[in-house]
């Protein structure tokens, strides 16, 4: 599949520039594979499919503002933060990891690929939410494979500006996973605004819940680093 194959099949607009930058980022990312470990897709077509395409599918204008600012909360290897800063180079976007190796890779690919629209920064969701130039900025922040959802609900969501969308990317559990985190999504004042269904042209099903932030995120989230995973505040599910 090519990176314009990939841009028709989800209807998404994209000139050849963007195709071969795409594509040009999975070679990076498959070459840099083999001295470090960046994913665990080895296979080049494979990577373009469970990557590049999967980064894709989170993908809906509505959300992604013109001139807007995007944070892709726990990158790693740049997804989908840097398929999305490729696809939209009017977006500033920011990668945020906990390691920093991975991001140092990131800033060389932008700088091969001239991708001027990323910065990375290396810390923990739960210390960057506490600064001033990140918390409650964002006009969307996306997530894929981080944590469960009332773990990543209580991360993501204080970098969203008021009025913005949290866009998590989850596989076919996300309903059981949204229950999980009603408790926390209407503590921070956030309902499901929509949700889309991919099938990857590997056969594996992705849902993207679309969050709508209503509110500023209360002061005392989120709490401190680790908390939220150790002690999730999860929906009280009925017994019956
Ligand atoms: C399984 S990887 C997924 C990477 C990428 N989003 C993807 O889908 O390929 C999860 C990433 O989340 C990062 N991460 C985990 N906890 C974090 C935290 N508290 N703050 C920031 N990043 C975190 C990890 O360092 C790791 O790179």
């Amino acid at each position: 599949m090519t990176g314009m194959d990939m841009l028709n099949a989800l209807h998404i607009q994209g000139d050849e520039t963007i195709a071969a930058r795409l594509e040009k980022y999975n070679e990076l990312v498959m070459e840099k594979n083999r001295v470090m470990n960046l994913t665990g897709i080895k296979d080049s077509g494979e990577s373009l499919i469970k990557n590049v395409y999967d980064s894709l599918t989170v993908y809906d204008a509505r959300y992604f503002p013109q001139g807007g600012s995007l944070l892709d909360l726990g990158t790693g290897a740049g997804f989908p933060g840097m398929i999305l800063a490729i696809l939209r180079p009017d977006m500033q976007v920011v990668l945020m990891d906990a390691i920093r190796k991975k991001l140092r890779f990131i800033e060389e690919a932008a700088e091969i690929l001239g991708v001027s629209n990323v910065t990375v920064v290396h810390s923990r969701a739960e210390d960057a939410a506490r600064d001033g130039a990140f918390r409650d900025h964002f006009d969307v922040v996306t997530a894929r494979a981080v944590k469960s959802m009332p773990v990543i609900s209580e991360w993501a969501l204080p970098f969203v500006k008021k009025g913005g969308i949290f866009a998590a990317m989850k596989g076919p559990g996300a309903q059981d996973e949204l229950r999980d985190a009603s408790g926390i999504l209407s503590l921070m004042g956030t309902r499901l605004e929509s949700e889309k269904e991919c099938i990857l042209p590997s056969g594996e099903k992705r849902v993207i819940l679309y969050l709508r932030k209503n509110s500023l995120t209360p002061k005392r989230f989120p709490r401190k680093a680790g908390e939220a995973e150790r002690k999730p505040i999860k929906a009280v599910r009925d017994k019956r």
